[in-house]
């Protein structure tokens, strides 16, 4: 079933650079090159030891392309388990569509998105869930994001499904040995130790299923919504935090900065900064949608900052805060900002009516345009988050498709424990084992169709 071409992509970002790399891989490889590459010593890169690097000239017949650098692998001691061959060469697109279109017009075909990667799954060098942190780690912004995605790709969930494997299988050999002596009617395996063995399971899996509302928001972002009137500083706030982040700052895709959302890393975590429509009693339709859209992303945010304006009374505060309190989800904090307090003598008075109207929320009086207390407001933003885990170096599930595999492999562990319980036949509890491991082995990629790994592939970067 392997496709066995030689594939080539450009490895490197799009565009003109100091250097392009360009790889190939698959059987076949150095030849194509060598009609294509000259050393100085015109030795060819078929005699060339492995993991070897040979300075020399791209030619087309005659005409010289560029002078580059190439690195040779021989299967299966490459990232991809194929011979492979990697070319440095002067990042100039032209020079890089020529020797592209040479290595094609040589008997290399382009690579499809991911498929270096696919190939280095198929050839058995990673399991699905590693190809898949290759993607996340490429795609990693922040530290926590980097640190998850390089914990997943080194490995560490892969060990902790395989330790489960070993503990689902060491039940159905328990289970099985009785089977083989039913007519005699023998309970080889002692019911209890199978159970205190499923439920030692159920507890890992579920660790892993609740670990993904962490890994879920270090990978996409902290949902931030920012609600409050207009007027009230919420732009001048987006800006003061800009200016507190030292790290990274980028744009979620797709989006412009001048539009609704905001993505800053703060202190290695990354913050999805939502800024909405003033919510207000009005009779404008048009207006009222917006307002049906700032709850809806009330309900969609972890952390809603609630900015109210220190210079005006206090009457701007209830309706608001009730309304809000009504859209918030269970896991949602609320924080209270009272803005613009360099601008008036009296903010100490509006905080502590604030604070007696309020519930308990946190509330801190800032002035986004001097930058007072925004170190604060960071601390806070970032408190909310616990990653212990991250730090501990627990595993956490970030992916979506791995967090629906686990919570059916969990149903199915959760019926072998009821199974036990209600002493159901041996022949049973090992059909609901056996779909278990069907689907942690989903995520290592143990089992799996030509369409999933499709879906994963095709979102990879060509030439990765
Ligand atoms: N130039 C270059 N840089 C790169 C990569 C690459 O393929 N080429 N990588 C790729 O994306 C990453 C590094 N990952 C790699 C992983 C394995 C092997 C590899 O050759 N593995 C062999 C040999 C290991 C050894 O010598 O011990 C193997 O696993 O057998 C290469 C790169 C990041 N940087
Ligand atoms: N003195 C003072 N002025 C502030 C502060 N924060 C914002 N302002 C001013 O308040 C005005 C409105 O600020 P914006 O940040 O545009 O407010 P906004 O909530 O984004 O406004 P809309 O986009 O209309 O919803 C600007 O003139 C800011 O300079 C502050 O902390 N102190």
């Amino acid at each position: 079933m392997n496709d066995q071409t030689v594939i080539c992509a450009i490895a490197t970002a799009p565009g003109m650079g100091a250097i392009a790399v360009i790889r190939l891989s698959g059987k076949g490889c150095i030849e194509i090159c060598d009609r294509i590459f000259v050393s100085p010593s015109y030795k060819k890169l078929v005699d060339v030891l492995p993991n070897t690097i040979h300075f020399g000239k791209i030619v087309n017949k005659e005409e010289l392309i560029d002078e580059v650098l190439i690195s040779v692998f021989h299967a299966p001691h490459s990232f991809t388990g194929e011979d492979s061959i990697e070319i440095s060469c002067h990042g100039s697109v032209y020079i890089q569509q020529r020797i592209l279109q040479l290595l094609i017009s040589s008997g290399a075909r382009l690579a499809a998105p991911g498929e270096f990667t696919q190939r280095a799954f198929l050839n058995g060098k990673m399991d699905l869930s590693q190809a898949e942190a290759v993607a996340d780690l490429i795609a990693s912004s922040s530290a926590a994001a980097h640190k998850m995605a390089l914990s997943q790709m080194r490995g560490g969930f892969s060990d902790e499904l395989m330790k489960l494997r070993m503990e689902l299988l060491h039940i159905t050999s328990l289970l099985e040995l009785e089977l083989d002596f039913s007519e005699e009617d023998v309970e080889f395996a002692d019911r209890s130790e199978l159970r205190s063995i499923a439920i030692g399971i159920d507890t890992l899996i579920s660790r892993l299923c609740a670990s993904f509302s962490l890994g879920n928001v270090i990978k996409n972002g902290i949902p931030v919504a920012i609600v409050g009137n207009t007027n009230v500083g919420k732009s001048t706030l987006l800006n003061a935090l800009l200016k507190e982040d030292r790290a990274i700052v980028s744009d979620i895709e797709g989006t412009t900065r001048d539009v609704i959302e905001d993505t800053i890393n703060l202190q290695g975590i990354t913050f999805r900064f939502i800024d909405t429509a003033g919510i207000r009693h009005t009779d404008d339709r048009v207006e009222n949608m917006g307002i049906e859209r700032t709850f809806s992303k009330i309900e969609q945010a972890r952390i809603v900052l609630f900015l109210i304006d220190a210079t005006k009374n206090t009457e701007q505060f209830l309706p608001y805060y009730t309304q809000v309190k009504e859209h918030l989800g269970p896991d949602t904090r609320l924080v209270i900002l009272l803005n613009k307090t360099d601008q008036t003598d009296s903010a100490d008075m509006i905080l502590s009516q604030i604070t007696s109207l309020s519930s308990g929320e946190k509330i801190l009086p800032i002035a986004a345009k001097t930058g007072y207390n925004i170190h604060h407001l960071v601390d806070e933003l970032v408190s909310t988050i616990n990653l212990n885990a991250l730090h501990s170096g627990d595993v956490i599930v970030s992916n979506a498709r791995h967090y629906e595999a686990l919570s059916h492999a969990r149903l199915a562990i959760e019926r072998v424990i009821t199974g036990l319980d209600s002493h159901l036949s041996g022949e049973f509890v090992s059909q609901d084992i056996r779909e278990c491991l069907h689907y942690l082995g989903e995520i290592t990629g143990q089992i799996t169709t030509d369409e999933v790994l499709g879906n994963i592939f095709k979102n990879f970067c060509i030439g990765k």
